[in-house]
């Protein structure tokens, strides 16, 4: 039998909720079976960033050379910048059997959502409007303008939450790494039985 295709799981929230952090901590974790796929933006690098760590980062003109030649699974403009998900790092891994887990804002999220519906996609939100805030206050890694256009954005990507699989609150870290873990593994348990009954079902049983 072919080796099954690995699960593209997609993290989402908006932006100063805590998904690199979170996104961090679930990768120092032993046991982790997923690859996180590197995006690609035209945003500038912040102080301590690596090219080909934290993103690869690109001109505006490498990066809409990449959106015409088709290299992206998803790509949007957040707050001014582009980000995009190489596609054949997700295919190649996919096809390898091994999961992909995404980073990525809402808009990013709902091109993978009908392209891939199969994916599992998961919603990060803050306690509060106010936790939020002061998260991107606290990370002091943007003026305040463009804090204040991010939390702006916020309040449309928190009205697209009821369009994912499950929304975790990101209350603590690693509360909110245990739920997303126990969301992952429950999927898979899902779509083993389903392969199960639908193969039991071919052979007549
Ligand atoms: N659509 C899309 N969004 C991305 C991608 N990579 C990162 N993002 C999101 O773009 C937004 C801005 O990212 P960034 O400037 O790094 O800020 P930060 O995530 O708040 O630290 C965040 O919501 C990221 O999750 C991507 O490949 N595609
Ligand atoms: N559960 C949490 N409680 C308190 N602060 C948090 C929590 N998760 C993340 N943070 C802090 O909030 C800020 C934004 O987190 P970050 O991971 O950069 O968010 P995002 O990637 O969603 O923009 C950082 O300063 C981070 O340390």
């Amino acid at each position: 039998m072919n080796k099954q295709r690995g699960l593209l799981i997609v993290l989402s929230g908006p932006s100063g909720v805590g998904k690199g952090t979170v996104r961090k901590e679930l990768f120092t974790q032993p046991n982790t079976n997923y690859e996180y796929s590197i995006s690609m933006t035209t945003r500038a690098p912040r102080e301590g960033e690596v090219d080909g760590i934290d993103y690869f980062f690109k001109t505006k003109e490498e990066f809409e050379g990449l959106i015409h030649a088709g290299g992206l699974l998803e790509h949007a403009e957040f707050v001014g910048n582009y980000y995009g998900t190489p596609l054949a790092y997700v295919n190649e891994t996919l096809d390898a059997g091994r999961d992909v887990f995404l980073e990525i804002e809402v808009q990013g999220a709902a091109q993978i959502r009908a392209k891939a519906p199969d994916a599992l996609f998961i919603f990060l939100a803050p306690p509060s409007l106010t936790a939020l805030q002061n998260r991107l206050e606290g990370r002091g890694t943007e003026p305040a303008d463009v804090i204040a256009k991010r939390v702006a954005t916020a309040s449309q990507e928190l009205e697209m939450m009821s369009l994912y699989d499950y929304v975790v609150e990101n209350d603590e870290v690693q509360h909110a790494c245990d739920k997303i873990n126990a969301i992952i593994k429950a999927e898979h348990c899902r779509r083993e039985r389903v392969e199960k009954r639908y193969l039991s079902m071919l052979k007549g049983e």
